[in-house]
Order: C-alpha cells, then structure tokens, then sequence
C-alpha cells in the first residue's frame, strides 16, 4: 500500500481539546481533553453527574458545548457547515440506556430506522438489512416482526445494538449497555458489542459504572472528574493503575480521595 493510501492511524478518529459545559451557571465540563485513537474502545467512567453523558451528546451534537473544540478525523466539527456535520455525525451510531425503542414500530423499523427516515434505502432492503444487523447479534429472523414491547430486556439490548451497527458506522457510542441487565446476559452483551465493533473496524466510545464490563470491551479507558478527563490508560489496569481516584472508583471502594471529597 501506497503512503498515500495507508490508514491514517496518527490522528485521532476523535480529539476534544477544553470543552466546557455549564448549564445553569454550574459547570459541568470544565476543559475536557480527550484522544479516541481510530480502531480502539475507549470507555468513560466516571461518577454519576460528572458529565459523561453530555460528553458524548456533545460529540453528537445533541447539546452545544460552551467553549473547546471536537475533531472527528482531525476537523473541527462545531466550525463546520450544517451539512458537513451532518454527513459526520452520519457515520455514527449510538446504543441508548434504556434502548430508546419505539413500541409503536416493528423490531426491524427500529432496526433500520435512521436509514428509512434519512430516505437513504427502501423499506425492503431496509427490511434485508435489519435482519443482518439481527443475526449479527444472535436474533431470529422472526424478531424482526415483532413488537419491541413483547420482548426481554437482554433481547431489547440486542435490538437496540444491532440499530446502533445496521447504517455501518465507524463510530459507535455504547451509553451504559449493560445496566439492567443479569451479569451473564450482560457478559454476553459485551462480548456481542466487541465482535460487533470489531467487524465494523469502527471506534467505540463506552460510558459504563460495570468495571467488568469496562474491562471486557475497553482497550482504554478515561475518567472523569470534577469536568476533566483526570487519567487516561489501559482498560486492563483499571482497579491497578496507581492513581488513587480511579483505582477506588474502580475498586468501589467508599474510603479514598473520591469519598473524601464528598464529605467535605
Ligand atoms: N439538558 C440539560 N439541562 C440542564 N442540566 C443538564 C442537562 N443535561 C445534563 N445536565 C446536568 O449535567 C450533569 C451531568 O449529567 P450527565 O447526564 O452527563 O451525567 P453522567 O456522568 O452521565 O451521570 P450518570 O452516570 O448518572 O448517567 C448533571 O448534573 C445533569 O443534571
């Protein structure tokens, strides 16, 4: 392969430099930077409030940051044209918390429902292409036509990923997948999520309070604190990475700087 043709693998699929959020006068991000290399599974931890969610619907473009900067591909998304951030945010796609179905649609119109309302696919390929997404999540056929309503909560997770790969994404944002889940099936919601991502050849950006599940999809991981990302490492190390914050959070443990901090 040409130098010309090579994977840029140097620039991050996405880089945040100081942003900053308040609402209400109270600042919720104050000056997060962050490098999400192209390829790999960061996932954000962080106590409930800090702003890991607002974080990524910053990146999505849900809410406008105060101040900073959010380059996907080494372009600053917030100085772009509605149109150019539209076509970005495109190669996107995002696994809700509570999966964010909607009962009054078939499994597979939730499946391909970005696709359909974009115009971007007729309803019968739409229809095809959600029973791939399905079977790539270890759905029957036959789910395709039910009601998300009628289904278990660890199937509506499988639903709900395999609408977050069904337009092929190469970013995927996982918010909390495994929260109500059983700890088997929300092994097993991991484990989908890395073959899934891993297939795509997408990046994937996690917020998660399960350290376990934090350890199976993460190849890295960030925390954040008091508006900043505070450290920044392995996923592996987490619970051993001789930063005192992050190795009690991740430990779960109420003695240590985070408890400190609450009590004052
Ligand atoms: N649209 C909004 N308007 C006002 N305040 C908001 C808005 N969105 C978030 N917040 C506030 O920002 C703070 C951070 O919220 P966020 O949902 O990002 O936390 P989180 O770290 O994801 O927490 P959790 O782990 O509990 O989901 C909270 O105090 C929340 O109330």
């Amino acid at each position: 392969m040409s130098e010309a043709q090579a994977p840029d693998t140097r620039t991050p699929k996405i880089r945040l430099r100081g942003l900053k959020k308040s609402f209400n006068g109270k600042p919720v991000l104050d000056g997060v930077d962050l490098d999400v290399m192209p390829g790999r599974s960061m996932v954000i931890l962080g106590g409930s409030g800090t702003g890991k969610s607002v974080t990524i619907k910053c990146i999505l473009g849900l809410i406008e940051p105060d101040e900073g900067t959010i380059e996907i591909d080494g372009r600053n998304v917030l100085t772009m044209s509605r149109r150019e951030r539209a076509a970005v945010l495109d190669r996107t796609g995002m696994l809700f918390q509570n999966g964010a179905l909607f009962d009054s649609l078939p499994v597979w119109e939730n499946v391909c429902f970005k696709l359909l309302a974009q115009g971007r696919i007729s309803r019968e390929k739409a229809r095809q292409r959600a029973v791939e997404a399905l079977v790539d999540v270890g759905l029957g056929m036959g789910v395709g036509e039910m009601d998300p309503a009628s289904l278990s909560g660890g199937m509506q997770k499988r639903v709900a990923l395999a609408r977050a790969i069904a337009s092929q994404p190469d970013i995927i944002f996982f918010d909390e997948p495994t929260t109500g889940l059983d700890p088997i099936m929300g092994a097993v919601i991991d484990g989908l999520i890395v073959d899934c991502v891993k297939r795509l050849g997408a990046t994937a950006v996690t917020i998660t309070h399960d350290m376990a599940s934090a350890r199976r999809i993460g190849d890295d991981a960030a925390m954040l604190h008091k508006g900043r990302i505070v450290w920044t490492g392995p996923a592996a190390e987490l619970g051993h990475t001789g930063n005192p914050l992050v190795d009690q959070f991740a430990r779960g443990e109420r003695e240590g700087p985070i408890a400190m901090e609450l009590r004052r």
